[in-house]
């Protein structure tokens, strides 16, 4: 018998909801797969492959991309560099404002742990790339060189490979 694939066992194990947070929106919920740690190490394992030897950084969003991103980083044997939501890092910071499919915010990224790097991007969901253009944007401007991204589950009908034009994305499942 072989083993479930990470495409399939993020398609068994993620939730989908209609009308949440906001009215009309598909919320994709991946607790299914931190909850199993056979899945999880699985399609953490995945995620990392299309970058091996390429990076020597890992780069999350809170709050759902540090759970990828610490998990991926602790298997390469890298760092994490976490990009957080506004006032929770003192000065100096370096901030980006986004849009996503539910709203704005803002990312902040610590410019004394990070320069020089070559980093990997990793989220859970890729929706308009809003997230993700504001990573590299952060993540460029302290002076490192972004690599790709890899994403658990990209929405495609939402555009966001096209916010983030020219980097290398790779994603586990694509959906509609
Ligand atoms: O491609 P985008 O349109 O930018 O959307 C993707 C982002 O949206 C979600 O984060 P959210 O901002 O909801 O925060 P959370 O991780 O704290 O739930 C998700 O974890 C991605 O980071
Ligand atoms: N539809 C969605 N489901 C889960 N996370 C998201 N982030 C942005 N859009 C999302």
């Amino acid at each position: 018998m072989t083993s479930a694939s990470a495409a399939d066992l993020v398609r068994s194990l993620t939730t989908t909801t209609p009308d949440f947070p906001t009215p009309g929106i598909l919320f994709r919920d991946l607790s299914g797969v931190f909850a199993d740690g056979a899945a999880f190490r699985t399609v953490v394992a995945a995620m990392a492959e299309p970058f091996a030897g390429r990076f020597d950084a890992v780069a999350g969003a809170e709050a759902r991309g540090f759970l990828f991103a610490a998990a991926l980083a602790h298997s390469a044997g890298t760092g994490v560099l976490p990009l957080r939501k506004p006032g929770k890092l003192p000065p100096p910071v370096l901030t980006e404002e986004y849009d996503l499919e539910y709203g704005s915010a803002e990312l902040q990224l610590r410019t004394s742990v990070a320069s020089g790097l070559r980093v990997l991007l990793v989220d859970d969901v890729l929706a308009t790339g809003g997230t993700l253009a504001a990573a590299r944007r952060l993540l460029e401007k302290a002076g490192n060189v972004v690599v790709g991204a890899t994403v658990v589950i990209e929405l495609s009908g939402l555009g966001g490979r096209a916010a983030v034009e020219g980097l290398e994305v790779a994603a586990l499942v694509a959906e509609g």
